[in-house]
């Protein structure tokens, strides 16, 4: 968090204090003070870091190394004190796992069906074979000269299942496409972990991030069951993390994002702003995913949801994460037995700032100008 002095005085200024944080983290010259933010992978290091316990008899231990996590009584999982319902566990995989995710992120989910920012202003044709197209430049590396970016360094979102609707802001019964067998399965598994047994995996947004990427303050709430919760997976580069209030002025909690960690936003904690306002490298240089690289752990058996990663794609992998974040966040949209109703929701995942974006990147200030005529706003992740 910023510090308590910084706080208060924003507070009494009368100015928006979860903006002024946002930039205070986001500002690069001179840089932000890192010393106060949380950081789980340090475990109870700070009072308002509480241990959590996890239900242990929901998952075995061959159900979670199946999808490439340790046994849950090994997780090391933490709550924020005045944060019912939000939890981070600090990375919970097993080594070498992480790999595959990443794989996944990179190669397997932009693929269609599923819909990423570059549909938007190129045809199906061209945002075919994201990675493919990739592939020749970023199998090598970089050679010092200016390249023209690639499409897989031009991804900004992907979307799953449901797929989320940037203009209005809902989802819809007739735009939905297979969920991907494999997260669901991890999302089933970290969610009875985390007391939510029967956790349906409707709806994916992962956040491709670059290293001056941002997300603007927002709350998700355009699904329709907000009892169901939020898991997010952080991959690659670390983020600083701001956890706010249910009112947008609440001041909010810095965190880190590591690779490898979740996160659950649930009950209360389920509808709380939130916001990313800076990538930053992992403490100590390199992120479990570099120490780790693509070779499993032997307790990975041969049923498994996880595969060994090739060489040649952790090559290219270990090459993008070196200077970008990917995020998941899997929802449920739907309670049981629930309907969309006819008409579009109301209910929406709202971003407060106009003008903060959800990737607030040259590139994406760019793409908006192309775009002129869309209803897109700064608000929007395009
Ligand atoms: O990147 C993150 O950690 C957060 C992502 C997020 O808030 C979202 O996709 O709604
Ligand atoms: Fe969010």
């Amino acid at each position: 968090m910023a510090s308590p002095k910084m706080a208060a005085s924003i507070v009494e200024s009368g100015e928006d204090a979860f903006r002024k944080i946002f930039k205070y983290y986001k500002r690069r010259d001179p840089p932000p003070d890192f010393s106060a933010i949380i950081d789980f992978s340090r475990g109870a290091h700070n009072e308002r870091v509480v241990p959590v316990k996890l239900n242990l008899a929901n998952v075995t231990d061959e159900e979670a190394a199946r999808v490439g996590l340790q046994p849950v009584r090994d997780w090391r999982a933490f709550g924020l004190q005045g944060y019912p319902g939000f939890l981070v566990i600090s990375n919970p995989f097993l080594s070498g796992s992480q790999s595959f995710w990443v794989r996944q992120c990179l190669k397997t989910y932009p693929q269609k069906p599923n819909i990423c920012n570059l549909d938007m202003h190129m045809s199906p044709s061209d945002t075919q074979d994201i990675w493919g197209k990739s592939l020749q430049s970023l199998s090598h590396p970089p050679s010092g000269r200016k390249e023209p970016k690639t499409l897989l360094e031009k991804l900004r979102w992907v979307t799953l299942g449901y797929h989320y609707n940037w203009e209005t802001k809902t989802y819809s019964a007739n735009h939905h496409t297979a969920f991907p067998a494999d997260l669901h399965l991890l999302s089933l598994k970290i969610s009875a972990a985390c007391g939510f047994p029967g956790f349906q995996a409707e709806a994916g947004i992962l956040n491709y991030y670059r290293s001056d990427s941002s997300l603007g303050i927002h709350v998700d709430e355009s699904e329709l069951d907000h009892s169901r919760p939020l898991l997010s997976l952080s991959f690659g580069q670390s983020a600083i993390f701001l956890l706010g209030g249910t009112q947008r002025q609440d001041p909010p909690v810095a965190m880190y994002m590591h690779s490898g960690d979740v996160m659950v936003m649930s009950g209360h904690s389920r509808l709380l702003y939130h916001a990313v306002p800076r990538i930053v490298p992992p403490p100590g240089g390199q992120s479990m995913l570099d120490k780790e690289g693509c070779s499993l752990s032997p307790s990975l058996h041969n049923n498994t949801v996880v595969e060994q990663v090739s060489e040649p794609d952790w090559t290219v992998c270990s090459r993008y994460i070196q200077s970008s974040r990917v995020n998941v966040t899997v929802r449920q949209v739907l309670g049981p037995g629930q309907c969309f109703p006819d008409s579009p929701s109301l209910s929406k995942r709202t971003n407060v700032e106009e003008t903060d974006s959800y990737h607030d990147t040259p590139d994406r200030e760019d793409m908006k100008r192309k775009r002129s005529g869309s209803t897109h706003s700064d608000s929007e992740q395009t």
